[in-house]
């Protein structure tokens, strides 16, 4: 732990002097820190799910403020837990942050979209793109990091949202496979050489002996890295891979074909220093300062996580369909992960074009430093801290 002459009050968290340094270096005040006692927790509630708001604040015990700037969403107060609550159990609400909930409405996800989640675990992004979708086109997460995505995996089935859901594990920067429309009647669509290929049957949990021994050989690989063969661990029954064969799911395409039949938008909330999240700063109380000074303050792990950012981004774009849209979001608030990825990226890509996020007007953020990009942080949005930036793939 850091002694107490090394660290700075602010608000209720004490925060080490190297860590105000770097949040001065970085422009961010060390005072939205301390609005963290008053930034509530948020719920949102499954859209088309029969439940009584009433009966769920009896349950909490506490009051569920509508948040008027964003459907779906209530503010409790931060200390409710409700992970215990029935209607978490049976997969009525979620715990979800307003601005992550703001980063996917940025998307303007529309029925029948395919999308494409790059950075998808633990997957409450996921889950409310899905649920945007509503049973219509599809949305394939991708995550580096096998045990994450495999929480990923149980919300989807945990709030019935699997249909329409394909998951990698894989690295976003290498991932290179379109979606697939899906086939009503599989039985009746051949394949290229039908009975000799081995063609995708629905998803089942249950495993073979074989299947189970390469599962737990595989596992052993908890981290995805761009040379690894991607591995699909999930599909739903409409999420185009069911009837299909594998040499046509696992088939790279170049930059051409995916401008032609690529995803209509894509989410790049990238791996960072998560420095925006309060709840995520407060649990270095616990774990020591000196697992932030490696974790975050580190500037040659800085300098790797600007780069991956930018590689995320850079493949996010390409497997995006010309005219189709992408968000990039982190929960860094610093401007090396954020502006200075997205300009570096827009100096690279022509083709790229950074929009206004018209559902925004009524958002309660402020102006990143770049014009159209979007700062969320607990002092002036009542949430954790979100950088939003959308792009949109001009038309060649
Ligand atoms: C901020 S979290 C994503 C949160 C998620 N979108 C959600 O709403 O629950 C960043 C994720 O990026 C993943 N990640 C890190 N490096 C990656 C890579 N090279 N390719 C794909 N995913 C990666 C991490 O495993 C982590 O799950």
């Amino acid at each position: 732990m850091a002694s107490a002459e090394d660290v700075a009050p602010s608000g209720g968290l004490a925060l080490p002097m190297p860590f105000v340094s770097f949040l001065e270096e970085n422009d961010v005040d060390p005072s939205i820190y301390s609005a963290e006692s008053s930034v509530p927790r948020y719920v949102r509630v499954k859209p088309g799910c029969q439940l009584d708001l009433s009966d769920l604040e009896d349950e909490l015990q506490c009051r569920l403020d509508s948040t008027v700037w964003l459907e779906g969403f209530f503010a409790i107060p931060p200390q409710v837990q409700i992970a215990r609550s029935d209607a978490y159990r049976k997969g009525k609400i979620y715990g979800m942050d307003a601005a992550s909930g703001a980063a996917v409405v940025a998307l303007n996800v529309l029925q029948g979209d395919h999308v494409l989640d790059l950075c998808a675990a633990p997957g409450a992004k996921l889950c409310m793109i899905s649920d945007l979708l509503g049973g219509s086109g599809t949305i394939t997460g991708v995550d580096a990091a096998r045990h994450r995505l495999n929480v990923c995996r149980s919300m989807l089935l945990k709030y019935s949202l699997g249909d329409n859901c394909r998951l990698f594990f894989a690295d976003g920067t290498s991932f290179s496979f379109s979606p697939m429309p899906s086939r009503v009647d599989h039985r009746s669509c051949s394949t290229e050489s039908e009975g000799m290929t081995e063609v995708f049957e629905e998803w089942s949990s249950r495993r073979t002996w074989k299947e189970r021994k390469n599962a737990k050989r595989s596992t052993k690989t908890c981290l995805a890295s761009p040379a690894d063969a991607p591995e699909l661990i999930f599909y739903g029954r409409l999420a185009g891979v069911v009837g299909h064969s594998k040499s046509e799911i696992f088939k790279p395409r170049n930059e051409s074909e995916m401008s032609i039949s690529g995803y209509d938008k894509v989410l790049v909330d990238s791996e960072c220093t998560h420095d925006g999240s309060v709840k995520h700063i407060q649990k270095f109380e616990r774990w020591g300062w000196e697992t932030l000074q490696r974790r975050v303050l580190d500037a040659p792990r800085t300098d790797n996580l600007t780069q991956l950012q930018l590689r995320l981004l850079t493949n996010g774009f390409r497997l995006l369909k010309a005219g189709g849209s992408l968000v990039y979001s982190t929960c860094s608030l610093t401007v090396a992960q954020n502006e200075d990825v997205v300009e570096r990226f827009l100096s690279e890509n022509p083709s790229a074009d950074l929009q206004d996020v018209d559902a925004a007007k009524n958002w309660p953020c402020r102006s990143g430093k770049i014009l159209k990009t979007l700062r969320f942080d607990p002092s002036t949005s009542s949430t954790s801290g979100l950088f939003i930036a959308k792009i949109m793939k001009m038309p060649c």
